[in-house]
């Protein structure tokens, strides 16, 4: 069954209270099943919900569950913020206002690589709102074990805020995902088009790296204290965010387990977005 869920349809604000200041936050709502699934994007330059998660919503809402994709504080129509502490926390008190607000009493997360530091941050300090857990290119910052950091995608995608170019969004592109072919002149001149439109944004994420460049905290130490189903989805060519992040996350995670796709860069939801829509139904309805 085609839904044929739109931006625009689902696209709704947001003003919420965060350390004590007003903030507008855009988030895509979609659906209305009785459980909700919010989707959290990563951290590179013009991502969002939708750029990040439009090839699973549609599945999600046909299986009865309602999504909503937040737009976290510093990204695309949300209000733009400069983080000196942990972002990783910030964006989960982002979150935590917006679940009061629309009165979600228990969500599952599926976060993407910055959205999955989010999710495990939410999850740390608001147990008892939290179903599953989905974790893809994230869960959590560090070092790893194999790969010098910061990895060679983060390099790029801080070069790409430092200097906005269609040059340096295609270098970072090249290396986000195992086969560039997909990769479409059509999708650059989108993703070039949402950075612009929001200079102020690019130019706080970089004030943000100057004043605090770990904005991602390591949370091992606490990852047993979460006690909720997890799924944990890397991509074995992940040249962003290291995939042995993934191996520390069921380490530290009791209840979890790991799928590593092959063939695969940091973006799985979009490379391989078939099986992991079938996976993640799979692992929300059982
Ligand atoms: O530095 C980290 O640990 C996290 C990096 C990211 O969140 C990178 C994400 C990039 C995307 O997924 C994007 O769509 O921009």
């Amino acid at each position: 069954m085609s839904m044929n869920i739109t931006e625009a349809d689902s696209s709704r604000f947001i003003d919420i209270t965060l350390d004590g200041q007003p903030v507008k936050l855009h988030y895509n709502d979609c659906g209305e099943g009785g459980e909700t699934v919010v989707m959290l994007h990563g951290s590179g330059p013009g991502a969002s919900g939708w750029a990040n998660f439009n090839r699973n919503i549609e599945p999600l809402v046909t299986a009865g569950y309602r999504v909503i994709l937040l737009d976290c504080p510093g990204w695309s129509k949300s209000d733009s913020i400069v983080c000196t502490g942990s972002r990783s926390d910030l964006n989960a008190r982002a979150l935590k206002a917006v679940v009061d607000a629309l009165d979600l009493d228990k969500i599952h997360i599926l976060g993407n690589s910055m959205g999955g530091h989010s999710a495990v941050a939410f999850t740390l300090a608001n147990p008892e709102r939290v179903g599953k857990l989905v974790l893809m290119g994230g869960g959590t910052g560090g070092a790893s074990l194999f790969t010098p950091m910061p990895a060679e995608g983060i390099k790029l995608l801080q070069g790409l805020y430092r200097e906005p170019t269609i040059e340096n969004l295609k270098k970072m592109m090249s290396v986000f995902v195992f086969d560039t072919s997909d990769l479409t002149e059509e999708l650059f001149q989108a993703r070039l088009d949402n950075m612009l439109k929001r200079r102020d944004h690019l130019e706080n994420f970089v004030k943000s790296l100057e004043a605090n460049p770990k904005q991602f905290p390591d949370f091992s130490p606490r990852l047993p204290e979460i006690k909720q189903d997890t799924l944990v989805i890397w991509g074995r060519q992940d040249r962003f965010v290291p995939m042995d992040t993934g191996l520390r996350l069921i380490a530290g995670i009791p209840n979890s387990q790991l799928h590593i796709f092959n063939q695969c860069g940091h973006w799985a939801q979009w490379e391989h977005a078939d099986r992991f829509n079938r996976m993640v139904l799979d692992f929300l309805q059982h």
